[in-house]
């Protein structure tokens, strides 16, 4: 809050500044026009904003408003100025220079293309910023003899220089010199950002108000004054406006753009290793070829196990693909077929699912998945691409794939890419399969056949298309069609009517934590008694309530009770069941535990300490997949809910398995999740238990119609919907609401948003409070930190991936300050795995890692291997000590692009939710403030910060929406009148994706 006499004092300036331009009333739209435009920052003095102003005046009853009218007090003495900073100098020198008196009494220039008044400055605003970006050529040229040169020198049109944070201003100057043979009037400028981490100095103070006369070979200096004490990148783009010719009264302008980048020395080694440059997209090519098959990775995997159970194919009807097209409505292109078969499939799809309609319904959704799939992945397609022999296996060739790492396309090991020579222009056309071998940050190892690797010649160009991976889906059409031939209608539909009630046993638990958890322990107990057979059970609850600490309990329980039981135990991703296998290992020998991996699984993110229990064999270097019998002695196995498929294949008797646990259930597709059971659990005997949270990660999928008819919602969110799980029947579900691991300053704004306030707080005080008093908080006994860095996303080379410097750079100084005070002053001592970095691109995992290497100050871990940077998929169902999110995105334009490919954190509020509920003790939230605030939810975090002084970094204040677009929408460009563009938070004319 500034203080009163200050803004008293700037209030009683601001009119004396506009003289005779005051009438006895004003609109105060039109008063705050001015203000910002041409008083708030042209005289080197900070100036509260306008409304601080206007109630200090008010207050001191030097203005009283009525109706958005502004009244001078006829009191108050308005000093006239008569010097140069008046019009009376501009009509000394020029006194014909049209002006037009607009209502509120200010005086502009005439143009000739001036907005209309009706339309909306908000779209006139947006024109302006298109406009500027279409015309940025024309616009920052010199023109009519006014030439603008700098100090620092521009170099390719730019003004750039990087600076370190410092607290001395640095001036950039700008000098405009007439060095044509006309007079020229400068009528104005303006500097356009919206961060106010400059003031503008210029000795005659030009305004429209005041303009100056430039004589051929006069010359005049504008100073930009940066205060840069945070690290980030603050572009301002300045407009000068000037007017040749007196009879002529068209405006031109000139524009300099103004890079300034505050960074340390860490920023030089994360630049860009090469500018950007998009893939190229292939053309197509015919569709008439021979096929020359590759050698798949057959040979590192150990097959043990015979499928008894084979896969059907499941393809889709090509009827389907031409009525996908066409958005399931009729039209004149359909086929007689496709008209046919429209009625029967959109009956399918509306009415509601039943045993009746499971397979048919999944079936018909999982064909327009697959189409869709096929859409997007020719994306990807290469072309022209150079394959180079691999250099540790010579019989491999590899392929650069930029976005490979961030599923841009996803590629496994096992699948297929089909390559032809760029050249070759024969008919057919020959396509040599290649199978991917390995996938590495940015690029795949293939194994092509012999007759391509003898002709191969370095540098010879191909074009490769990707193809889709049909295994999962073809589980899942599986599994559907299972699930109905297996009767597991009590299981998909229950009735409750067949649940017995029963007697629940007494136990001790192995851990004691739970007992003092009355669900956790009932849950516990319904689950070995199985009390809601053949329903299943859930286990429902947000982040942290204990849900996989209930299941595995449940496991070890079961376990005791019955050694004769079966346990399968999956989760839909490789690091949620690498959770459940850590916490089930405690009481497991690896004799009872078995770890089954997909062979498509990069061995190298196994866990070591999981090793042992998993099917990776170090002596021969492969996975092995054991034969069946062995298998089934395991007391409990865990694996993905698409490799329990595998298990159907291998052919395990329906009712082996006594109990099926999925945790983080919310997070698969219905289908995906039935893998799990359909075939291998016989309803009524076995027992079903999820475990989940819909409001945390969910399904990803590309059909917008699979989504539209339900393909999104998972088994667990269909269920709870349920008469008998809604209404917390205790013998089909448990609720847990108690949150053992996080400080409730972190909980507080993902329990509001998204549990109705009713998580309550149980963490261990010593745990959650550990970083209450480390000096790194802005405020103390307040441990979440959300530091506004006004960053740049920037790319390299060929991959779409984004990263973003500074922000690592704030980073990596948390990190160094946590090293430097861990176990001082009543910290606890600091090992790399207490600690998280969430980010949602590849390329800021790959950089961030790359710092992590590079700081000396973190040199004192050894195993800094152990500090886990990655997406928030990687981090659901787990938790850290310290969790720290670097939000990357500082341009709002590619906030679009990230909707599209299911990445980014803003416009997905599961992702959110996940990343912010994973700290223990310290959330540190590094991101822009003016993107982030875009999104209603980022807003309340951010305002909850600000309100709580968490709140770091960036603190002078960017302008208000309102007056940037005032100001915006006052600017005049050459141009037509464009359709809307998006605003960007960098008003740089140069932002370009
Ligand atoms: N009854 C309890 N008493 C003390 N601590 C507990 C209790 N139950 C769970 N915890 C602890 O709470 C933390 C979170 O448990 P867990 O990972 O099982 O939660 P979750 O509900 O599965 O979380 P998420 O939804 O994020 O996957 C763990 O550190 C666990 O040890």
């Amino acid at each position: 809050m500034p203080n009163i006499f200050h803004a008293l004092e700037s209030g009683l300036e601001f009119i004396d500044y506009l003289g005779n331009r005051i009438t006895h009333s004003n609109s105060k739209s039109e008063l705050r026009s001015i203000y910002y435009e041409e008083f708030k920052n042209s005289e080197g003095k900070k100036h509260p904003n306008f409304s601080s102003v206007l109630y200090a005046l008010r207050k001191f009853n030097k203005v009283y408003i009525i109706r958005g009218k502004v009244y001078i007090n006829d009191r108050l003495q308005v000093r006239t100025f008569s010097d140069q900073w008046r019009w009376p100098r501009a009509s000394r020198r020029q006194s014909s220079i049209p002006i037009d008196q607009d209502t509120a009494g200010r005086c502009s220039p005439s143009t000739n293309n001036q907005a209309p008044t009706q339309c909306p400055k908000k779209t006139m605003a947006k024109n302006t910023l298109r406009k500027m970006k279409l015309n940025r050529k024309e616009i920052i040229v010199d023109k009519q003899g006014i030439e603008i040169t700098s100090d620092p020198v521009a170099s390719s049109e730019k003004i750039q220089f990087t600076a370190c944070p410092q607290r001395e201003p640095f001036v950039v100057t700008l000098h405009i010199a007439n060095k044509g043979p006309n007079n020229v009037n400068f009528i104005d400028y303006k500097a356009l950002s919206r961060f106010r981490c400059f003031t503008l100095v210029d000795e005659r103070r030009v305004s429209k108000a005041c303009p100056l006369f430039l004589c051929p070979g006069e010359s005049y200096d504008v100073a930009v004054h940066f205060t840069l004490s945070h690290n980030g990148y603050f572009p301002v783009t300045m407009y000068f406006q000037f007017i040749a010719d007196l009879q002529e009264p068209e405006s031109f302008i000139i524009i300099r753009e103004i890079e300034a980048s505050v960074q340390t020395p860490l920023a030089v080694g994360l630049r860009p290793v090469a500018p950007y440059e998009p893939v190229r997209v292939a053309t197509y090519r015919p569709d008439v070829s021979v096929v020359v098959d590759g050698e798949p990775p057959g040979g590192s995997t150990v097959q043990d196990m015979t499928t008894v159970v084979k896969l059907g194919e499941y393809k889709y009807p090509n009827y389907l693909k031409e009525l996908a097209k066409h958005g399931l409505e009729n039209h004149d292109d359909l086929s007689p077929m496709a008209r046919k078969k429209l009625e029967e499939v959109k009956t399918v799809l509306n009415s509601s699912l039943s045993m009746r309609n499971y397979a048919r319904r999944f079936h018909i959704l999982l064909h327009l998945e697959e189409i869709q799939m096929e859409v997007d992945i020719r994306k990807y397609d290469l072309r022209s691409q150079t394959l180079a022999k691999d250099k540790d296996r010579r019989d491999l060739l590899t392929l650069k794939v930029p976005g490979v790492a961030e599923n841009r396309p996803s590629v496994l090991r096992g699948d297929c890419l089909r390559v032809t020579k760029s050249e070759d222009k024969s008919f057919p056309l020959t396509v040599y399969t290649g199978y991917v071998h390995k996938v590495e940050l940015d690029r795949v190892k293939l194994g092509f056949s012999k007759k391509l690797l003898e002709a191969f010649i370095s540098n010879m160009k191909f074009d490769v298309e990707f193809t889709i991976n049909r295994l999962t889906l073809k589980l899942q059409h599986r599994a559907v069609e299972l699930a109905v031939q297996h009767e597991l209608e009590e299981v998909l539909f229950p009735s409750g009517s067949l649940t017995p009630h029963v007697s629940l046993p007494k136990l001790s638990m192995f851990n004691r934590q739970l007992e003092d958890n009355p669900e956790q322990c009932e849950a516990v107990c319904r689950i070995v008694a199985g009390s809601s057979k053949p329903a299943p059970f859930i286990v429902f609850g947000p982040p942290g309530t204990g849900k996989t600490i209930t299941l595995v309990e449940a496991i070890n329980q079961i376990n005791r009770a019955t050694p004769s039981a079966r346990i399968l135990a999956c989760a839909p991703s490789n690091s949620a069941c690498d959770l459940l296998c850590e916490r089930l290992m405690m009481r497991m020998s690896s004799n009872q535990l078995y770890r089954m991996n997909a062979s498509s699984r990069e061995p190298s993110t196994i866990p070591n300490k999981l090793l042992k229990y998993t099917n990776w064999d170090d002596r021969q270097g492969c996975f092995v997949f054991p034969e069946k019998e062995i298998l089934m002695k395991y007391n409990v196995i865990v694996t993905t809910l698409f490799t329990a498929g595998r298990l159907v294949t291998g052919g395990f008797p329906v009712g082996h398995f006594s109990h099926i646990f999925v945790d983080e259930a919310g997070q698969a597709a219905e289908p995906e999740c039935v893998i799990a059971f359909a075939g291998l659990l016989r309803a009524g005997k076995g027992q079903l238990v999820l475990a989940g949270d819909p409001e945390q990660l969910g399904p990803i999928l590309r059909s917008r119609l699979a989504i539209d008819y339900g393909l999104d919602l998972s088994l667990l969110e269909r269920l709870m919907k349920h008469e008998l799980y809604r209404n917390f029947d205790t013998r089909f579900v448990t609720k847990l609401l108690r949150n053992y691991r996080s400080h409730g300053a972190i909980l507080k704004i993902p329990n509001e948003l998204f549990y109705q306030g009713q998580l309550q707080v149980f963490a261990d005080k010593i745990e959650s409070e550990a970083y209450c008093n480390w000096k790194g908080l802005p405020q103390e006994g307040f441990p979440v930190i959300f530091h506004g860095v006004m960053g740049k996303d920037e790319r390299e080379a060929n991959s779409p991936s984004f990263f973003n410097v500074s922000e690592i750079e704030v980073l990596v100084g948390y990190l160094a300050k946590l090293a430097d005070t861990q176990g001082k002053k009543g910290l606890p001592k600091l090992l790399p795995k207490d600690i998280g970095i969430i980010t949602p691109y590849r390329k800021q995992v790959e950089k961030i890692q790359k710092a992590l290497k590079s700081v000396p100050d973190l040199s004192r871990w050894c195993d800094l291997r152990e500090l886990k940077v990655g997406s928030v998929e990687e981090f659901q169902g787990q938790e850290k000590r310290i969790i720290m999110v670097s939000t990357v995105r500082s341009t709002s334009s590619y906030i679009k692009m990230d909707t599209q490919y299911n990445i980014g954190f803003l416009s997905n509020k599961k992702r959110f939710n996940v990343a912010l509920t994973r700290a223990k003790s310290l959330l540190i939230v590094i991101g822009n403030p003016v993107i982030l605030k875009t999104d209603p939810i980022w807003k309340k975090f951010i305002n909850y910060c600000e309100e709580m002084k968490g709140y770091a970094g960036l603190d002078f204040k960017y302008e208000e929406e309102e007056d940037f677009v005032s100001k915006m929408a006052s600017l005049k460009f050459p141009g037509s009148e464009m359709a809307e563009p998006e605003d960007g938070a960098h008003q740089s004319t140069s932002d370009s994706e």
